[in-house]
């Protein structure tokens, strides 16, 4: 008898697949900050890795293997084949082209159409129930076009959106309150990146809204300048890709933070791109922020905010920028 025979009496056959399988697609720095978020906080307990670049893969494959004995049994599995992502409930996508020295937005959104035509349909076909996370940018185009190359229903396909804007936002805003970032509250919502819209009405701490205490804040008026703090969310980022050329780790807890929400069907609210069409007014079929409740089975709720006729003109122009440019889009 061989020593696993002598050692253990099976039972049953152990099953294979389990009901908290993740994938990431990209193990670029984004994908793997989402990878080992997802990991140390005991999110998934499968996990799977996809990406071009074969030997990358494997090896960081191998190196979150070693840490399992820190960790709960998670089955990390890595492939160029698509077929390893089987039976996910989430699947990240990090996977794209970077944008190149004064490249077209446009430009850039076209490489990755062409990435994108290789990978969501395979992630579709083995995963059809699966919550698509996009995560690549231009993010907001590239959740519309990943919802249009999936076939999936709208409220599957969420984009990161500004998620991370707001966690920029909610960080500057406890350190000028000395009150823990989970503490401070403030939603951005609309485009990911420059143009987003942070509702002034909204910040509060334990419900008291700084608009109720100065009615200036958020304005170029006031005196202690809160309207910079969404300066900040947008020169932060810059300034990161000055100082180390990437962004990770925040990134990547927003994104794990997102997922959790989904595989654990906890039904907690996020900033993330949604389709948004009928919403604010917004005629175009595009994908911007608002506040999203989060299950298992994706988006279920839009949060109904009370917003100005300039943070409705916002989302408005976003939404025919963005429109503008999938028009232009080779499917
Ligand atoms: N939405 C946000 O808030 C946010 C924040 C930070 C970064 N990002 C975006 O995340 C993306 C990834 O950033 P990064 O720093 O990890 O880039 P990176 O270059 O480090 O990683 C990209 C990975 O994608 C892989 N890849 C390329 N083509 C592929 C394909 N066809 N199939 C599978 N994998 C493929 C590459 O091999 C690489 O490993 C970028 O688009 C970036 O702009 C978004
Ligand atoms: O923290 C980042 N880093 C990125 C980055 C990561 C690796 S290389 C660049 C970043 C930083 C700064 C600008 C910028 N612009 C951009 C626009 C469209 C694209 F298709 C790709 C990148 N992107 C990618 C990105 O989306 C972010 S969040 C971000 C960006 C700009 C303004 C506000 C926020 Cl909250």
């Amino acid at each position: 008898a061989s020593v696993p025979e002598m050692l253990m009496e099976q039972i049953q056959p152990p099953l294979t697949t389990s009901g908290g399988k993740v994938s990431v697609v990209g193990v670029g720095q984004v994908g793997m900050a989402c990878a080992f978020s997802l990991l140390t906080q005991h999110i998934c307990s499968e996990l799977a890795l996809v990406d071009v670049a074969a030997d990358k893969l494997r090896g960081e494959m191998m190196d979150l293997q070693h840490g399992l004995t820190f960790l709960r049994n998670v089955k990390i599995d890595a492939n160029t084949d698509y077929a390893v992502t089987a039976g996910s409930r989430v699947c990240i996508v990090t996977a794209g082209a970077r944008q190149r020295e004064g490249e077209s937005r446009l430009s850039l959104v076209q490489r990755n159409v062409d990435i994108f035509k290789g990978m969501i349909p395979q992630l579709v076909k083995h995963s059809p129930n699966c919550i698509l996370l996009i995560v690549s940018n231009p993010v907001d185009i590239l959740t519309y076009v990943a919802w249009k190359l999936s076939g999936l229903p709208k409220h599957h396909v969420i984009g990161s959106g500004t998620n991370l804007d707001s966690a920029r936002f909610r960080f500057h805003l406890s350190q000028k309150l000395s009150v823990a970032p989970s503490s401070t509250h403030g939603w951005i919502i609309g485009e990911h990146g420059d143009s987003s819209v942070p509702v002034w009405s909204g910040v509060n701490v334990a419900g008291v809204r700084l608009r109720d205490l100065n009615p200036k804040v958020g304005t170029p008026e006031d005196p202690e300048k809160y309207d910079e703090l969404h300066k900040d969310v947008v020169n932060s980022a810059y300034e990161i890709i000055k100082l180390k050329g990437y962004t990770s780790w925040a990134i990547g807890l927003s994104v794990a933070s997102l997922v959790s929400s989904i595989v654990k069907n906890m039904r907690a609210c996020y900033a993330v791109s949604v389709a948004v069409q009928n919403y604010h007014g917004i005629d175009k079929d595009v994908f911007l922020s608002l506040p999203v409740v989060l299950g298992e089975n994706g988006v279920t709720h839009v949060i109904k905010q009370t917003l100005t006729e300039a943070e409705i003109a916002q989302l408005q122009k976003s939404a025919n920028t963005l429109w503008d440019v999938q028009a232009g889009i080779q499917f």
